[in-house]
Order: structure tokens, then C-alpha cells, then sequence
């Protein structure tokens, strides 16, 4: 099997005595879209921090056959792990293209990045085609829609050869349209590429019609993983989403979705 998983063991982290993260096991394969659910303050974006090497953490979490708890983020990156943060961090006054460029250069080094280059790096041109962003290649980033920053992020991280795609809320405050692009998108680079992708995420309406498993995490624990359908069922992630007792089909569906 390709080695490219990511297997967490006890993660945990903690902030002065608080475990925002506690203990988590979690597996994700290439090819699959794992959703990361879970209510406010439930530990998502610590534990996608965690991995990437921006907090410190114990336990491990073993990605293309290395620990990568300790490692320093520039390590963690060239491993191939990447992520996306809430706010889209693209230099919005370079072109589409150079942002690509840059971002691909970062990952050649800096002797290549000094030589001349008259064309467009293949690479480059490929990312593009990916994100749906080839007719605004010559477009400065900052007239980009909000989702087309987002798509342009992913395609930096994809340039940059990340195996391994976090994404922190990528379809927050997007239209309808891109959110679906976005999903569509998110399941090309999951399925076709084989790449590993983990999505936390507050939409349940994205989540159901994208994600291909579901982990629910709740205090900082994972409170139930499987399809869409199972962790909708449960009714321990119904309680915290809904609050402890009994609830109308109606409610549940209008929180967690329709199907429950
Ligand atoms: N740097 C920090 N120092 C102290 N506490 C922190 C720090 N970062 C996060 N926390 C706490 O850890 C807990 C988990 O936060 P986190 O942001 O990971 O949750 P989340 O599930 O991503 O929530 P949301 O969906 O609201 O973004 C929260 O109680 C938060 O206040």
C-alpha cells in the first residue's frame, strides 16, 4: 500500500494544563476526504496544528513512514503535509500564476528560483488546470473571489507537492456555486490524485454531500468516525450537537441534516 497515511496515536495537546486535544486515534488513507466535525472549541483546528507542527504535541502521528510530533513545520512541509488556514493567505497583488510560481519555487530552492525562466513551469500549468483557475492565469489574486483564493491556495499546496491536504473551514462565506465546485474540486485531488485529505469543517450541508468518512470530535476526544450516515445516526453526536434528551426528527434534521 502506498505509505502515504496519516496515523494518529494519542495525540494530545494542552495548553497550560487545558487538553484542547486528548488522546486522539485517528487513521486516514490516501484517496479519502475525511471530514473533522465537531462543535465549537472541540479541538479541529489544535489537532490539524498539531500535525502540521505549529503547536507542540505527544503521542505521534505518523505520515510516509516518519513521526512527525517534534518535528519542526518547514520539515513537517517538505515531508509533504500542507494545510489551508481560515483566511486566505495569497499575495493578492502577483497574478495567479505568479502566486503558483512562487509557491513551486519555494519547494525548487533557491538556485533554481534565481536562473531566468521564460516559461511557465509545468507544474505550474498542471495546478492551474486542477483548481479550474487557467483563464485567470494573468489575474492578480486580490480580484479573485473569495472562493477562487481559496481554490488558489490549494493549488500553492499542490505545487508544493503536499501528499497530505488540511484545509481549516475552505467553504466558509463561499456561494453555493463554489462551495459545490469546491467539493467537486476536493474530490479530484482525494480520489484521482490519491492524495490525503482532511477537512475541518462547520457545513454539514458540504460535509454530507462530499465526504467520503467523518470524524466527530467533542472536548477535544473523537466522539464517533465512520460514513456520514453512521455519525449522523448516532446519538451521542445528536446530543452534542443537539443538547442531552429527546429531540423531533424535524430538529435533528434541521441541525445535523436531513437522512438522520
Ligand atoms: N493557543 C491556545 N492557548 C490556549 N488555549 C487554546 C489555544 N488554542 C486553542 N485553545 C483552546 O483549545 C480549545 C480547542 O480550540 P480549537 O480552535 O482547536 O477548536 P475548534 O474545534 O477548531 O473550534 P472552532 O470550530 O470554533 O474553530 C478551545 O477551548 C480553545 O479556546
Amino acid at each position: 500500500m502506498n505509505a502515504d497515511y496519516l496515523e494518529l496515536t494519542n495525540l494530545t495537546v494542552s495548553f497550560d494544563g487545558f487538553v484542547a486535544v486528548d488522546r486522539v486515534n485517528m487513521s486516514v488513507l490516501p484517496g479519502d476526504l475525511r471530514f473533522l466535525i465537531g462543535p465549537n472549541g472541540a479541538g479541529k483546528t489544535t489537532l490539524i496544528d498539531a500535525v502540521s507542527g505549529l503547536v507542540p504535541a505527544t503521542g505521534s502521528a505518523r505520515w510516509a513512514g516518519e513521526d512527525l510530533v517534534g518535528r519542526k513545520v518547514h520539515r513537517i512541509a517538505r515531508l509533504g503535509v500542507g494545510r489551508t488556514f481560515q483566511t486566505a493567505t495569497v499575495f493578492e497583488e502577483l497574478t495567479v500564476t505568479q502566486n503558483l510560481d512562487i509557491a513551486a519555487g519555494a519547494r525548487r530552492g533557491v538556485l533554481t528560483l534565481a536562473r531566468r525562466r521564460t516559461r511557465v513551469p509545468e507544474v505550474v500549468v498542471k495546478a492551474m488546470e486542477t483548481i479550474g483557475l487557467t483563464d485567470l492565469a494573468e489575474v492578480p489574486a486580490g480580484t479573485l473571489s473569495h472562493g477562487q483564493k481559496q481554490w488558489l491556495e490549494i493549488g500553492m499546496l499542490l505545487v508544493q507537492d503536499a501528499r497530505l491536504l488540511m484545509l481549516d473551514e475552505p467553504v466558509a462565506g463561499m456561494s453555493a456555486e463554489e462551495k459545490d465546485e469546491t467539493g467537486r474540486l476536493l474530490r479530484r485531488i482525494a480520489a484521482d490524485a490519491d492524495l490525503t485529505v482532511v477537512v475541518v469543517e462547520h457545513d454539514m450541508d458540504f460535509m454530507r454531500a462530499f465526504a467520503t468518512s467523518v470524524t466527530v470530535l467533542h472536548a477535544g476526544k473523537v466522539l464517533a468516525e465512520g460514513s456520514v450516515e453512521q455519525v449522523q445516526a448516532d446519538p451521542r453526536v445528536q446530543e452534542v450537537y443537539l443538547g442531552p434528551g429527546e429531540h423531533s426528527k424535524a430538529v435533528t434534521e434541521a441541525v445535523l441534516g436531513e437522512g438522520v
